[in-house]
């Protein structure tokens, strides 16, 4: 694995680039309190048939903690930058939750750099702008008391009550890594959550896009993903056995349903 910064014209960002070089791009995206780690299952299988090109979002993780608010202007922006920087036409992009919703921006902004969208375990527009902003001012009041707690109610928002009980390890280090996000990237990005809003926008959407939902999420619901694949044409749907962050609770099934979309011509 390859893990190293790139500086773009939007700023510095921690990335991995596994997989051979001549291989079609794919780009994961993480969800917010989390980093590039979250996709290590996924980088493993999926370097075997691309370039996997993970990133920490900005102000997470190894990339840029710039002053906040952020927007999903500037976060989908990040990833155009990231491509140009590297030379990258044309890439596939999966983002869970957050990274969803910057994937959705870049179908709506900038689809003629995606050659497939997955979007998972999100909306349109997630939670609140008030639950958001509420967050965002404990996390700027309390810095990283305000993390640890929510690295504790954490695995309740993540997972599934039996996959809590059958993985501590893992549900620990995904804890680990929302601990260590800087509280201000973390409450930057609640606010560009709470700003977000693209309902209106995703119709526009014209790359061939995956939609994958956990039936047991209660963050984005089943019923969002179904909302999007409305709006969105010829979206398909694929809903899995999993809470909210499905890449990690139910990594198989997840792996298939995304092998199967990205083999399907773009
Ligand atoms: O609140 C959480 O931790 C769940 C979540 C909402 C948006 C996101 O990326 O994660």
């Amino acid at each position: 694995m390859s893990m190293q910064t790139i500086d773009t014209a939007a700023g510095r960002f921690r990335v991995a680039l596994d997989g051979p070089a001549d291989a079609p791009v794919l780009v994961f995206s993480n969800s917010l309190g989390t980093t590039l780690e979250m996709w290590d299952a996924q980088a493993q299988r999926f370097a075997q048939t691309h370039r996997v090109l993970r990133y920490d979002t900005r102000g997470h993780g190894g990339s840029v903690v710039s002053p906040g608010p952020y927007s999903f202007d500037q976060l989908g922006g990040d990833v155009v930058a990231l491509l140009d920087a590297l030379g990258i036409a044309k890439a596939s992009f999966c983002g869970i939750s957050m990274g969803g919703l910057t994937g959705l921006w870049l179908g709506v902004h900038a689809g003629e750099r995606l050659s497939h969208l997955v979007v998972c375990n999100s909306a349109a527009k997630i939670g609140t702008a008030e639950g958001w902003q509420t967050r965002a001012a404990l996390v700027r009041d309390q810095g990283k008391a305000a993390m640890a707690e929510l690295a504790a109610s954490s695995p309740g928002r993540w997972f599934t009550e039996p996959f809590i009980a059958a993985q501590p390890a893992l549900v620990a280090r995904a804890q680990g890594w929302i601990a260590g996000i800087a509280p201000e990237g973390y409450a930057a990005c609640c606010e560009a959550l709470a700003q977000a809003d693209l309902r209106g926008a995703i119709s526009a959407i014209r790359v061939p896009t995956l939609l994958i939902a956990g039936a047991s999420d209660p963050v984005t619901t089943v019923a969002d993903a179904q909302a999007m694949q409305r709006a969105i044409a010829g979206a398909h749907l694929a809903e899995l056995p999993a809470s909210h962050l499905s890449n990690l609770e139910a990594p198989a099934a997840f792996a298939d349903a995304l092998a199967a979309f990205l083999a399907t011509g773009a």
